[in-house]
């Protein structure tokens, strides 16, 4: 680890020009670099022909495109493929491509496992190992065998991307960027429990779609199962989404696992519609991946229908998300490298 390179992947041309009239080459270099790595998607600086071979060699001596394939990967009985990718800093994050008819959907880790500690969380329970690199989240995409099939892209693989927020945005604006991907940003959703003042700077600065995990409309219930709830609790979180436009192109959705018996009852139902009441927003109710050692169990699908369908009529538009590569512990929030970690240790 210590003798690494430095990564190309996730800096802008602005900044590939500083970094090329610092190492002695014309500045346009830098352009040329970021052609190479966006446009041509090179493995390694060697492949960018158009730059003398002295400069490649002067380049390489201190960076590396930072581009790694995927270590492992598992296909479910779905279609769903849950790959394994290195890291710049030697750990392991968990990646999933979802293919679904004319779409296809890559949920990606911003960080090897999270400090937020939600119960229900397999990540969480993973403890908190790292921020990825915006070389780490893009090369996800980058080293995908499927990367020219992408459709979208969410942030609700591994890790709080609020508590990563430099490294997002940076791989945001490359998916984004003319330079980059050109993406628009509708096909990318960033999913947060809710980060004091990151919160806010995302959705200043980003045109990302966004969504909210809520879980609970109640105060100590959410912080009971979502520690950041005494952090930013959801009303903040509902207050600060009314400063914004969700009626045009971008999305707020609220993401809502439902637990038989704890947050699926008459009360919670109104208390969410009371919540939401003004604001331009869906929920997406999600099915419970159990997890070992946490007494919480998914609602049926007739509790499941029953919520949807209350919250329609009053006005919340609701959706029931289809669980995908639960065989090979794929799905929302079972994700963990832990295992991986130790073996490496
Ligand atoms: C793993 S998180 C990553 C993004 C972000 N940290 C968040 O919590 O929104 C993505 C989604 O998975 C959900 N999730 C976590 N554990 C789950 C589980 N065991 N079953 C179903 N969904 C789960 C989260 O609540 C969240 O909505
Ligand atoms: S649900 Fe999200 S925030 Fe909570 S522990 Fe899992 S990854 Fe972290």
């Amino acid at each position: 680890m210590a003798d690494r390179k430095k990564a190309l992947l996730g800096m802008s041309p602005g900044e590939l020009k500083v970094l090329a009239t610092r190492l002695g080459m014309p500045a346009f270099t830098g352009g040329q670099i970021a052609l190479w790595l966006y446009k041509g998607h090179v493995t390694s600086i060697d492949d960018m022909s158009n730059i003398s071979k002295a400069n490649r060699e002067r380049l390489a001596e201190e960076y590396e495109v930072g581009c790694m394939p995927p270590a492992d990967s598992m296909r479910s009985a779905d279609g769903t493929v849950k790959y394994l990718f290195p890291t710049c800093g030697d750990k392991y994050v968990e990646t999933v491509y979802i293919p679904d008819n004319d779409r296809a959907t890559l949920c990606v880790s911003s960080q090897v496992g999270c400090k937020m500690n939600c119960l229900f969380c397999q990540t969480g329970k993973q403890g908190f190992e790292g921020n990825l690199s915006a070389a780490d989240i893009l090369n996800q995409i980058y080293s995908l065998p499927e990367r020219d099939k992408l459709t979208n892209i969410v942030f609700m693989g591994q890790g709080e991307p609020m508590d990563n927020i430099d490294n997002v945005m940076k791989a945001t604006e490359v998916l984004t960027a003319d330079y980059g991907y050109a993406w628009s940003p509708k096909r990318i959703t960033v999913s947060s429990v809710g980060v004091k003042n990151k919160l806010k700077r995302f959705l200043d600065e980003s045109d990302c779609h966004v969504a909210i995990s809520m879980h609970s409309p109640l105060h100590e219930q959410r912080a009971m199962l979502m520690p950041a709830e005494r952090g930013m609790p959801l009303a903040d979180i509902i207050a600060l989404m009314h400063n914004y436009d969700f009626s045009h192109q971008r999305r707020l959705s609220f993401e809502y696992i439902v637990f038989d018996g704890v947050n699926d009852s008459p009360v919670h139902a109104r208390e969410i519609v009371k919540l939401l009441g003004g604001l331009e927003c869906r929920v997406n109710l999600i099915r419970f991946h159990k997890i070992p050692g946490v007494d919480l169990h998914g609602a049926d699908d007739k509790k499941m229908t029953a919520l949807r369908d209350y919250l329609t009529r009053h006005g919340v538009f609701t959706t029931i998300r289809a669980s995908r590569g639960q065989d090979i512990y794929a799905a929302c929030g079972l994700l963990s490298t832990a295992k991986k970690e130790q073996e490496l240790r």
